[in-house]
């Protein structure tokens, strides 16, 4: 029924909110936090905490400022023991989002502020997830591989602090260059669906932790956050560089999608995959092994050569990852180590000025059906 709706398949450029975090730019490819340039906050040597501080308090920190947020990430990083026996009751082979899932949703109920839906204790909350995150998915991994899991070091930046956390060893100074790279990249991308999810339900002013509960569900699907480990599944089967465009081609001819190709709303070069595709280049480099960059390359050149479409964010982080010595299920996991920054940024902004989002459906459903009792069915 035509009725008073108007529809856009997918919501395409519906403006549901205004927002101050993020600008983005389809056209030109270009992407900022709060009026920083994402190629600037990269370039200019940024660390990933400055960024986290960017997008929930409208500026950069100053040095103190800076000092005591670290500071305060550092005292939160640890698990308290109930987290960490309900990680070492789950199933060992299960998948690495629903894992973060649970845990996320399990953690609120350890929250020291639960309950209090005050905007100071709602800055706690935050910043209590993107401290503990990463301690979550490192903490899993170990577990299932038979690990104990390992105390986070307070000196250690968040980066690199995800390493040591991993692997029980500091990172290379590359290692941890790069990462602070992806992280910063990943941190905020306006209304993509997994913070539109974590806006609708804090719209509802329920709390935090079930708003970021709905972005990791979210950001789990493989048309969202969970395409960069389908794209490395992808290069890993294809195998050899040689066998690449082969590979597309057939794969386009069944209609099938390409995973790290194409976006919502960028018409040209994702601005972020500008500088994954640098890293992923020099990890291969570094590690001897360059045939995954080279194989990306080759089916980027070819995907723009025959459907016009360009790399998106998800496409040149798999290979950076993979090169990085990082298992492929945690790809997803590690862009909810970011991506927590900017869903509680919207979180808080949601909370600050908040109206219940709730669109419409266009009905096209029958209409006017005469019921017939049961005994007459
Ligand atoms: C962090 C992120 O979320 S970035 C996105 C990560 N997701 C992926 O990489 C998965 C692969 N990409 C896609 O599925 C899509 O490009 C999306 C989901 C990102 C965007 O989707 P939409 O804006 O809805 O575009 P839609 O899926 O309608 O595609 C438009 C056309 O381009 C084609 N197309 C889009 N992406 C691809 C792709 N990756 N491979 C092949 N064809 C594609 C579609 O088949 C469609 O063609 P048609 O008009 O002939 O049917
Ligand atoms: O904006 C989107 O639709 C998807 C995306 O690139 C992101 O979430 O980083």
């Amino acid at each position: 029924m035509a009725a008073e709706t108007t529809f856009k398949a997918g919501l395409e450029d519906v403006v549901s909110n205004t927002s101050e975090i993020c600008f983005l730019d389809g056209k030109q490819g270009r992407l900022l936090y709060y009026g920083y340039d994402i190629h600037d906050l990269v370039d200019g040597g940024a660390s990933f905490e400055e960024v986290v501080y960017l997008l929930w308090h409208g500026d950069l920190p100053n040095q103190s400022q800076l000092k005591a947020f670290t500071e305060e990430l550092a005292r939160e990083r640890a698990l308290a023991e109930p987290v960490l026996d309900l990680l070492k009751r789950l199933p060992k082979d299960a998948n690495a989002m629903a894992v973060l899932r649970t845990a996320v949703s399990f953690l609120g109920l350890y929250d020291p502020d639960d309950g209090d839906e005050s905007l100071e204790a709602n800055y706690r909350k935050a910043a209590r997830l993107v401290a503990k995150i990463p301690t979550i998915v490192t903490s899993f991994e170990r577990i299932r591989q038979g690990l104990d899991p390992v105390q986070p070091d307070p000196s250690l930046s968040a980066a690199a602090n995800f390493f040591y956390l991993l692997r029980g060893t500091k990172p290379s100074e590359f290692e941890e260059k790069a990462f602070n790279t992806a992280l910063i990249l990943h941190a905020d991308h306006e209304l993509n669906a997994s913070t539109f999810s974590a806006r609708v339900t804090a719209g509802t002013l329920s709390d935090m932790y079930s708003a970021i509960t709905s972005a990791i569900g979210t950001l789990k699907g493989p048309l969202h956050g969970g395409a960069n480990e389908q794209v490395m599944r992808m290069l890993l089967e294809i195998g050899e560089p040689s066998k690449a465009i082969a590979w597309i081609d057939e794969a386009l001819a069944q209609k099938k999608k390409i995973m790290g190709f194409g976006h919502r709303v960028y018409r040209t070069e994702d601005p972020r995959a500008t500088h994954l595709r640098e890293l992923s280049k020099k990890a291969g480099e570094l590690k001897g092994e360059t045939k995954w960059f080279e194989m990306s390359q080759a089916i980027e050149k070819h995907m723009l050569e025959v459907k016009g479409l360009h790399a998106n964010v998800d496409f040149y982080s798999a290979s950076l990852y993979y090169s990085l010595g990082i298992p492929t299920h945690l790809y997803t996991p590690i862009f909810a180590c970011s991506r927590i920054s900017g869903w509680t940024a919207h979180v808080l902004e949601q909370y600050k000025n908040n109206r219940l989002i709730r669109p419409r459906a266009e009905y096209v459903g029958p209409t006017d059906r005469k019921f017939v009792p049961l005994s007459e069915r």
